[in-house]
């Protein structure tokens, strides 16, 4: 059966790396839920989706202290506010969590073509299985990683070259896909070719402003 064309930006790419949250699944309703349970249990307000939107990127450190700034709690213990959302987030990181559009069609034909396809988050990696598997997203994927995986992370280009490196790939035949300037720039510190989408979570700033080698309006576009 002859394969489907292809994106130019997909000539000669034999590893495509995705991002997770804001690129493959809008994740923020569950985490900005955890969230706001967390500020509950903390007898603090509750900041809302809207706000969480903007604070997704860094790790789900970053985005409890950006929580806890929010509400003028930044004197609160951090690591306790921090575990208090992973027991929530823990309870629920699939409830309302959704596949964006073009991605599932995005990821079967890449892999109907043989390209290699990896996943890096600064997600902790604990919750990338749970959440793949409860969106059947799991099987699309060589390697996947975590961000408290490796000693640094995104925008570090270090686990992107790590993961070229586990699937033999050299980093001009690797593109890294993201919605956030830590994508760009981790994917072109790599020396990978990037691609972005607008639609996921870049701290209230249009992506292209980092420019990325390409961009997409949504990842259906790339097949
Ligand atoms: O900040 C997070 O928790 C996740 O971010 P990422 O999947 O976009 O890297
Ligand atoms: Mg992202």
């Amino acid at each position: 059966m002859p394969s489907r064309a292809i994106h130019p930006a997909l000539e000669g790419i034999q590893l495509v790396v995705f991002d997770l949250d804001g690129t493959l699944i809008d994740s923020v309703p569950d985490l900005a839920a955890a969230v706001d349970s967390a500020l509950r249990d903390m007898a603090l307000p509750e900041v809302g989706e809207a706000a969480a939107r903007d604070w997704v990127g860094n790790g789900s450190r970053k985005l409890v202290e950006r929580a806890l700034q929010a509400v003028g709690a930044q004197d609160r213990n951090l690591d306790g506010a921090h575990d208090i959302f992973l027991h929530h987030y823990r309870l629920a990181p699939c409830r309302a969590t959704r596949v964006y559009p073009g991605v599932r069609d995005a990821l079967e034909a890449l892999a109907a073509r043989g390209v290699a396809l990896g996943l890096i988050t600064n997600k902790p990696t604990a919750f990338i299985a749970p959440i793949l598997a409860c969106l059947d997203l799991e099987h699309y994927f060589a390697l996947t990683l975590g961000g408290d995986a490796l000693s640094t992370r995104k925008p570090d280009p270090a686990p992107l070259l790590h993961l070229a490196e586990r699937l033999e790939v050299a980093p001009s035949a690797c593109l890294m896909v993201g919605d956030s300037r830590h994508d760009v720039e981790a994917g072109r510190r790599a020396g990978f070719r990037t691609l972005a989408v607008p639609y996921g979570y870049n701290h209230g700033e249009p992506v292209s402003a980092s420019e990325p080698d390409v961009m997409v309006e949504s990842l259906g576009e790339l097949v």
